[in-house]
């Protein structure tokens, strides 16, 4: 179970002034559960994701995961106690191989290169074309974001995070990995949190979270959430809800 109990991340602005991009973040996550993260841009949702891996140090508040206090981990223990973080621009390594970052991440365990071509597979790459190709420069965006989340499906986290999984995925293999997100979370194999504003991922959600300046503004399952997130889409906008005349 992942508990965040009043967790703040104050920086100090241009002019000196304090400015809350967490302020008082409460939420449980118990186990297995299928938790979507949405809300406007600028937000607070990926320093939140940050803050549960380790990449971003909270002023305030706690995060303990199963049982442990992990506020103060950094993020190599928390990856070793399970938890793991897919970045929305992820980094790229000169010199590695496809496979060799999946063996990497799976661990301890033996990875074949069978097994290595079924993860590439999940995230809706041909994998035989890519288990031998460098993580260099010469891999799009799309290709690079889809071997870093077969590499997270490698590891076989208890907590999963994503942050926008979607971004720069075509529709083919976005439909593989939301397929893959699905089994995932039928098997009960890992908690996923995932920082969406794609109605697919939503859909397959058991609960929201809609965070907005810094706080969580709604939270509550996906059928009583996601109806209130769509009939507010225009709410405010006379623009929107009246037509431009
Ligand atoms: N270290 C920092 N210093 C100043 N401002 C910051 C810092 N980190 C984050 N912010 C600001 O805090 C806000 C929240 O950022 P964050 O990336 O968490 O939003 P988000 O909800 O993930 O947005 P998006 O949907 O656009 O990805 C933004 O306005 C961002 O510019």
């Amino acid at each position: 179970m992942l508990e965040i109990r009043n967790l703040c991340y104050q920086v100090e602005g241009e002019a000196g002034e304090e400015l809350g991009i967490l302020n008082d973040v409460s939420l449980t996550v118990e186990d297995n559960q299928f938790v979507v993260i949405t809300g406007p841009n600028g937000g607070g949702k990926t320093t939140l994701a940050k803050t549960i891996m380790g990449l971003v140090k909270p002023t305030g508040g706690s995060i303990t995961w199963n049982g442990t206090d992990i506020t103060d981990l950094d993020i190599t223990s928390r990856a070793r106690l399970g938890i793991s973080y897919g970045f929305q621009q992820p980094p790229r390594f000169k010199g590695l191989r496809v496979k060799d970052l999946l063996a990497l991440a799976a661990g301890s365990e033996k990875l074949t290169r069978e097994e290595g071509c079924q993860y590439l597979t999940k995230v809706g790459l041909c994998a035989h074309d890519y288990i031998d190709r460098e993580v260099d420069a010469s891999l799009s965006g799309g290709e690079v974001k889809r071997i870093e989340i077969a590499t997270i499906l490698a590891r076989k986290s208890g907590l999963m995070i994503f942050d926008e999984p979607e971004a720069g995925i075509d529709l083919w293999s976005f439909a593989k990995l939301t397929e893959t997100f699905r089994a995932i979370h039928a098997k009960r194999q890992a908690t996923l949190i995932v920082i969406s504003h794609q109605e697919r991922i939503i859909n397959l959600a058991d609960e929201i979270v809609m965070i907005g300046d810094g706080k969580i503004q709604k939270h509550g399952p996906k059928e009583e959430i996601f109806p209130q997130i769509l009939a507010n889409t225009t709410a405010g906008c006379s623009y929107m809800t009246e037509g431009a005349n």
